[in-house]
């Protein structure tokens, strides 16, 4: 375990890690020590003999001395090696995050991150901070005493040592009867607390729908789960841990059996037997103690392992040094072929974006739009063919040039909890004020500035939710302004808007693809007629490909989609160019 941690942490830590190991050994031994010195001393003591047991007090004081200095400097150790250990594993798993394909991130994933993130790393900091301590003592402590009982009545030894393989396989038996159900009870807390989120964030769908009850019932349902999980580990792991303590009280009563049959036998004197005795006593408290805390070592392990499998999670290869690109502003996608898990969703899809043009990209819904925009982002690698963004393969440029390459506009707009000020820089960070401001004039979010109480100081509120849908895409479009990329890809909102806001993101818009290269999802009619060229997606191919009066003409399937939409409302008329 020592070892995984290492690895998860990296090698800066490997040096604290051997150092509080080493202060945890010191202690142990040190404690084993101690409770060997009560043999010479209590012996004369129990004869009546206090001058005899003054010079071994003398050294029990001293040791138990260092005991405590060694105890007080693996705990500060410890304490310190947690908090540390607590801020490189969000480094280590937060930079790693960084790194990872952006189509790696799906709800249940995120979930996991969550959680493994916050209860995870406590477990996992819990090692050093106060389990290794309490673990390597158990083992160390009454190896020491064993080693001493050769010395004091070799066969007192003996019959300590034979009880250890039994108690070491009564101890891995119960921990993997424990074990077999961790799965089981983690999954069922997963579950839960990813239903307490959705419950939470759905309450607006929940009651429109008048199914708060339903959704209670999911929450009731992942609740009950865990219980049921916890109750059957408990059924399933009790015999462990009864057998387990069964296992060290046995140990103690060979020991003290065995004692008295020496005794008897005359070898060792009553007052030696007595201090053996007391000896193997607390030479069992720490197996007791191990056995206690099997299961915070257990879980600590499982959140160590789920961090090792998440830390190796390969993140898509780039190269290690950025080499010179002067981008010409196209994009490209030759022969791509793509699916999520075994399902094929884009075959042999070839299209070309020339550079300060505009291409729309239509089809039925699931046709393989948004997967297109995604692979040109670079949020997966394609199984087949090749992306090109200004020219170069995405997997021959930095995730740096890539992104400066490109700015994207979602539907879903994310704002951070901070100033619109804040919130607009996201896309430029060294971006002046003015230049800032300027953006913010562009995107038509100086009307919004106005109203608001603070002005560009307002803090938005987490995900902007003290804006509304369209005012917080002005935001995002202010961003993607500053960020002044030559390519932009586009989501368009299928939501609809009020006129003014759709007016000013008419106007926002106009200014962010203004003599730039603009592939879009485009769900207005007004945007398709304006596209330079028109995409039809079906079914992962492209099924026709021209300007909107060539495929009109062309009477083929756009033609036909285009008076079926003009008829329904799925698509809107609406005025404003993008
Ligand atoms: N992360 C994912 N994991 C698995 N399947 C996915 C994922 N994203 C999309 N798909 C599937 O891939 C297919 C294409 O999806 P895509 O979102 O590209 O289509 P689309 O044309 O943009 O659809 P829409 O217009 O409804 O947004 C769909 O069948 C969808 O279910």
């Amino acid at each position: 375990m020592i070892r995984q941690l290492a690895r998860v942490l990296g090698a800066p830590y490997a040096g604290p890690l051997r150092r509080h190991l080493a202060g945890v050994l010191a202690y142990a031994v040190l404690q084993g020590l101690v409770f060997v010195l009560l043999v010479p001393v209590l012996r004369p003591l129990l004869r009546g003999d206090t001058d005899g047991a003054q010079p071994w007090l003398g050294v029990l004081a001293v040791v138990v001395l260092a005991t405590a200095v060694a105890y007080w400097v693996q705990a500060q150790l410890g304490y310190r090696l947690g908090m540390a250990l607590s801020r490189a594993l969000h480094h280590r798993i937060g930079d790693h995050l960084a790194a990872l394909p952006l189509g790696w991130f799906t709800p249940a994933r995120v979930g996991r991150v969550a959680r493994m993130s916050s209860t995870g790393v406590v477990d996992v900091m819990g090692v050093p901070a106060h389990l290794l301590q309490p673990v390597v003592t158990a083992y160390v402590s009454p190896a020491v005493v064993v080693l001493a009982m050769l010395f004091v009545d070799w066969r007192l030894a003996v019959a300590a040592l034979i009880t250890v393989p039994l108690i070491v396989l009564v101890f891995r038996w119960s921990a993997r009867l424990l074990a077999a159900t961790d799965v089981v009870v983690d999954t069922a807390g997963v579950e839960a607390s990813n239903r307490i989120v959705e419950f939470a964030q759905q309450q607006a769908v929940l009651r429109a729908y008048g199914r708060t009850g339903e959704g209670f019932a999911q929450l009731d349902a992942a609740l009950t789960e865990v219980d049921r999980a916890n109750r059957r580990q408990l059924l399933k792991g009790g015999p462990g841990l009864v057998a387990s303590a069964l296992m060290v009280q046995l140990s103690v009563t060979v020991v003290i059996v065995a004692g008295v049959a020496v005794a008897v036998g005359t070898t060792v004197d009553a007052a030696s037997l007595v201090a053996l005795l007391v000896l193997t006593v607390r030479f069992a408290e720490p197996l007791v103690a191990a056995a206690d805390l099997g299961a915070a070592l257990r879980m600590a392990r499982n959140s160590l392992d789920r961090m090792d499998e998440l830390l190796r999670t390969p993140v898509l290869p780039e190269p290690s040094a950025a080499s010179s690109f002067s981008s010409d502003g196209s994009i490209e996608l030759d022969g791509v072929t793509f699916g999520y898990d075994d399902r094929r969703v884009l075959d042999g899809l070839s299209l070309t974006v020339p550079a300060h043009s505009m291409t729309a990209l239509v089809g039925p819904s699931g046709s393989g739009k948004t997967t297109v925009v995604r692979l040109v982002a670079r949020f997966f690698d394609t199984l087949e063919g090749t992306v090109r963004v200004g020219g170069r393969d995405v997997r021959d440029l930095t995730t740096e040039q890539l992104m400066a390459q490109i700015s994207v506009v979602f539907q879903d707009v994310y704002l951070f909890d901070a100033s619109i000020t804040d919130n607009i820089r996201a896309g430029r960070a060294e971006a002046t004020d003015d230049e800032v401001l300027e953006a913010a004039r562009l995107a038509r979010v100086d009307e919004i500035a106005t109203r608001l109480p603070d002005g560009y100081d307002t803090m938005v509120g987490e995900g902007g939710a003290r804006l509304s849908g369209g005012e917080r895409q002005r935001i995002s479009i202010a961003r993607a302004i500053l960020k002044n990329a030559p390519i932009v890809l586009l989501d368009e909102a299928t939501a609809a808007l009020d006129p003014d806001n759709e007016a000013a993101i008419g106007s926002a818009l106009a200014a962010l693809t203004a003599d730039r290269t603009l592939l879009v999802i485009a769900h207005r009619l007004q945007t398709v007629r304006s596209a330079d060229q028109i995409v039809v997606l079906d079914n992962g191919r492209i099924a026709e490909t021209g300007t909107h009066d060539q495929l009109l003409a062309a009477g083929g399937r756009y033609a036909a989609f285009w008076s079926e939409r003009t008829r329904a409302s799925g698509w809107r008329l609406v005025s404003g160019a993008v």
